[in-house]
């Protein structure tokens, strides 16, 4: 039985209000009909942005970087390898093959990169460099010719590091363009930025529901929207990592869920307590502290098996295990963006350094996908060959009688064609 101890008060984040979808859609229809006229209108009207170009020149990159402090620039590099050491191993799991299925029959798979992608990295309220790594770097791990970065200007005030964190990733063009506008230039194309195959990265309510959007004129990762965490802990979690955990991620903006499920009403009771005063003394607590008032949520449940069934109802962008043998939930649970197991780990490990993936399910997507990763900028393709005129004739046979099953006599007649000894024509020739 679940005992919630803590509510949500707020009313749905903004992504599953109508308000983003209107909003977007007029800004994806302006794009589409007036191309960088609009771009730059709504850059202007909601970023206080409007250049000449919206791409960073070679000179204005050096010059970024030369701003950025040496301690920033090797931190960015370490971080870098540990992203790309992970991704080169992801890609190593994946293996292109040919069997022969039965005699004279060869079928493959293989990975092709896909060969534009726009990278998206957020910068609206903060600089998320760190989403530079995340989805530039395993892109040219996947082998992605052109990728193509977007990131907002923040208001005139260059993102030095953003822009440090881009280039170094490997980023072929470098734009200073946030949001919807930004996203729809590179998904349909404008007169001054060329349209890519495929867009990734995070970003807030308007960035995510414009990728939804424009799915399936151009290929998307995953919904990947305003950052939720979920901490399923026992009596033997100390509520003052709780507390501190659960607001490092509610700090991302007013939208995000911070949700606690314990067995142990008592770390319920002190979590509630050391949150307030952790909030009190966070120099974030004006975005963490709604977030937690209006999205934050206690729940004291049964014991561990509830625990990880409220989990998996949740299917939470990070779920972090704080109890006493914290693995088992890597064979119990089956709904998360990423998981950190024990006290040593924490989602901003994953967030900003350890290697793994930032870029995760949110709003219940886990449910059906995992995060991003270098699979996701390689399409699996296949192929066939027949190399025997036995397995021909014995296809063509089976294949006649599957398609007039179906009543495509088209196709049985391609079918028929390889039934016959080679060289002849079948009767309806
Ligand atoms: N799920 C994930 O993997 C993941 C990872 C990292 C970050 N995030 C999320 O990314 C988000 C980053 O958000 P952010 O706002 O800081 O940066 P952002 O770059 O995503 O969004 C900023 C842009 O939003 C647009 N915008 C703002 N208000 C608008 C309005 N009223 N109408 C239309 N457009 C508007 C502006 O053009 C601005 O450039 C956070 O919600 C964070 O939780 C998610
Ligand atoms: N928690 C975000 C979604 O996984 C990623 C992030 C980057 N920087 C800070 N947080
Ligand atoms: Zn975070």
């Amino acid at each position: 039985m679940r005992r919630i101890v803590k509510a949500a008060q707020g009313t749905a984040p903004a992504e599953s209000r109508s308000e983003p979808r209107t909003v977007v859609a007029e800004i994806i229809a302006d794009v589409r009909k007036r191309g960088d006229a609009a771009v730059r209108d709504h850059s202007a009207r909601l970023d206080r942005w409007a250049p000449a170009d919206f791409r960073l020149s070679e000179r204005q990159i050096e010059e970024s970087l030369s701003r950025v402090d040496r301690q920033t620039l090797a931190d960015i590099r370490e971080v870098q390898e540990n992203v790309r050491g992970f991704a080169v191993r992801q890609r190593a799991s994946l293996h292109d093959f040919e069997e022969e299925m039965q005699p004279g029959v060869l079928l493959g798979q293989r990975s092709i990169p896909v060969g534009s992608v726009g990278a998206y990295v957020p910068g609206g309220r903060y600089p998320l460099l760190a989403s530079a790594h995340m989805t530039i770097v395993p892109a040219k791990v996947a082998g992605v010719r052109r990728v193509a970065a977007c990131t907002p200007a923040g208001g005139g005030e260059l993102p030095d590091a953003t822009i440090a964190a881009i280039h170094l990733a490997g980023a072929d063009e470098i734009y200073l363009l946030g949001g919807a506008q930004a996203v729809a230039a590179l998904a349909l194309g404008t007169e001054s930025i060329e349209r890519v195959d495929m867009l990734v990265g995070p970003g807030n309510a308007y960035v995510a529901e414009a990728k939804r959007q424009l799915f399936g004129e151009v290929g998307i990762d995953l919904f990947a929207g305003p950052t939720e965490v979920l901490i399923v802990a026992d009596e033997s979690a100390d509520p003052f990592v709780v507390a501190v955990d659960l607001l490092s991620q509610a700090e991302h903006g007013p939208d995000s869920p911070a949700i606690l499920v314990t067995t142990s009403g008592g770390l319920a009771e002190a979590t509630l307590r050391e949150v307030d005063e952790q909030l009190a003394k966070l120099p974030t607590r004006d975005v963490a502290g709604p977030a937690w008032r209006d999205h934050g949520q206690v729940i004291v449940v049964d014991g561990l098996d509830e625990a990880f069934a409220v989990s998996d109802e949740f299917a939470s962008e990070h779920v972090q295990v704080l109890t006493q043998n914290p693995r088992l939930a890597l064979d119990r649970l089956r709904n998360y963006g990423a998981l950190f197991l024990g006290e040593r780990t924490c989602v901003s490990f994953g967030d900003k350094v350890i290697g793994t993936n930032h870029v995760l399910p949110t709003r219940q997507a886990a449910r059906y996908t995992g995060g991003l990763w270098v699979g996701m900028y390689l399409k699996t393709v296949t192929y066939q060959e027949v190399t025997t005129d036995a397995a021909s004739a014995y296809l063509g046979e089976l294949c006649g009688r599957a398609a007039r099953a179906e009543r495509f006599e088209g196709h049985a007649r391609s079918g028929d064609l390889r039934a016959q000894p080679p060289g002849q024509r079948p009767a309806w020739a």
